[in-house]
């Protein structure tokens, strides 16, 4: 049935540890032609052009405009681009959208710009992912694997940026298609678990930063997760006491891992932050505790140390609560 399919002549590099082929319902898919061991990289991959311009301004006469300029097998490649493996694109425009990711550093705010990746371009999506692009440092960019996977297995990336903290429903909405991973399948046990951590780190989130954001990272301000109307204005005042901060921080690394999305990337950037709030509590007990809730192996025994703080009062409180309204 795929033979002879265009993307059967899309170049792959010699030596990367996947294949493309159709994947059932899918379209087109990236799937393990050996084990990949978790942290190993994927794929680095160029992209063939580069559009720097915020993507709700990109038009079809900057997607032609940069296609004139290629090489002719570089043209060649981009046209190869079919929607989801199988239609023509009905225009430049959504050709580049379906095959192009965000190459802007947020880190070093960058401004926005997207580049064309034909490859990484044909890995599916899954909310509950097995590799990630962590962070992106120029214009190549490289995928890891984020679990094991086995040869045969497919290789997925989660496409949106806050799905950790978003229900199955408010998933699908953002998403142009019905996703069946086991975080969406209706009906089991881990769906139902899923949809209730995912709020409880949508909360978690609001509590520590003092603000529900919406999936365009605006203010939520319509159905806020947190009902209860004091408790949000203690999260929106930053009055929340740095034990509680400590113990939602550490909530939510948790729910991450029950729901298989804690990944080396994540807790490399999450752990340090953890670690070095000890030094921010004034009181010695206080700092004992992290102290202890940190040298347990396992994120649920930091937990169970970690909920000795709760409700405890800190010296440091009011003067971080001052500093958090100063920066915000
Ligand atoms: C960037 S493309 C991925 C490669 C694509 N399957 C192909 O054949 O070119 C994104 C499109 O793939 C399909 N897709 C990706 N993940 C999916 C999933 N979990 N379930 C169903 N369709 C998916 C959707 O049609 C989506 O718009």
């Amino acid at each position: 049935m795929s033979t002879g399919h265009p993307y059967r002549s899309l170049r792959v590099p010699d030596k990367v540890p996947f294949e493309l082929r159709p994947s059932p319902g899918k379209g087109w898919g990236a799937f393990a032609t050996r084990r990949i061991a978790r942290g190993s990289r994927i794929l680095s991959e160029k992209p063939i052009f580069i559009i720097r311009r915020p993507h709700t301004e990109i038009t079809d006469d900057h997607v032609t405009i940069a296609f004139k300029k290629l090489l002719p097998k570089q043209k060649a490649q981009f046209l190869l681009l079919h929607d989801n493996g199988a239609k023509r694109f009905t225009s430049m425009n959504e050709a580049f959208a379906e095959n192009s990711f965000n190459i802007a550093n947020s880190d070093r705010n960058e401004p926005e710009a997207h580049g064309l990746f034909p490859l990484h371009s044909r890995f599916n999506h899954s909310c509950i992912p097995n590799a990630k692009i962590p962070n992106v440092t120029g214009e190549v960019i490289s995928s890891f694997a984020t679990k094991d996977i086995h040869a045969g297995e497919e290789i997925n990336f989660c496409y949106n940026t806050d799905f950790e903290c978003r229900t199955r429903y408010e998933r699908h909405q953002a998403l142009r298609f019905t996703c069946q991973c086991m975080a969406c399948l209706p009906g089991t046990s881990f769906r139902r678990l899923s949809d209730i951590r995912r709020r409880l780190i949508r909360g978690l989130q609001y509590l520590t930063r003092g603000v529900d954001l919406d999936r365009n990272g605006q203010k939520q301000t319509s159905h806020p997760i947190i009902v209860d109307s004091k408790l949000r204005m203690m999260a929106e005042t930053f009055s929340i006491p740095l034990s509680s901060r400590w113990i939602y921080a550490l909530l939510t690394i948790f729910f991450l891992e029950e729901e298989g999305l804690l990944d080396d990337f994540m807790e490399a950037r999450l752990r340090p932050s953890l670690t070095k709030t000890v030094q921010f509590f004034k009181s010695e007990s206080n700092q004992s505790i992290v102290r202890k809730a940190m040298q347990q192996n396992t994120w649920l025994k930091k937990l169970q140390v970690g909920f000795k703080l709760y409700g405890r009062e800190d010296a440091v409180d009011y003067e971080l609560t001052l500093a958090l309204r100063r920066l915000r």
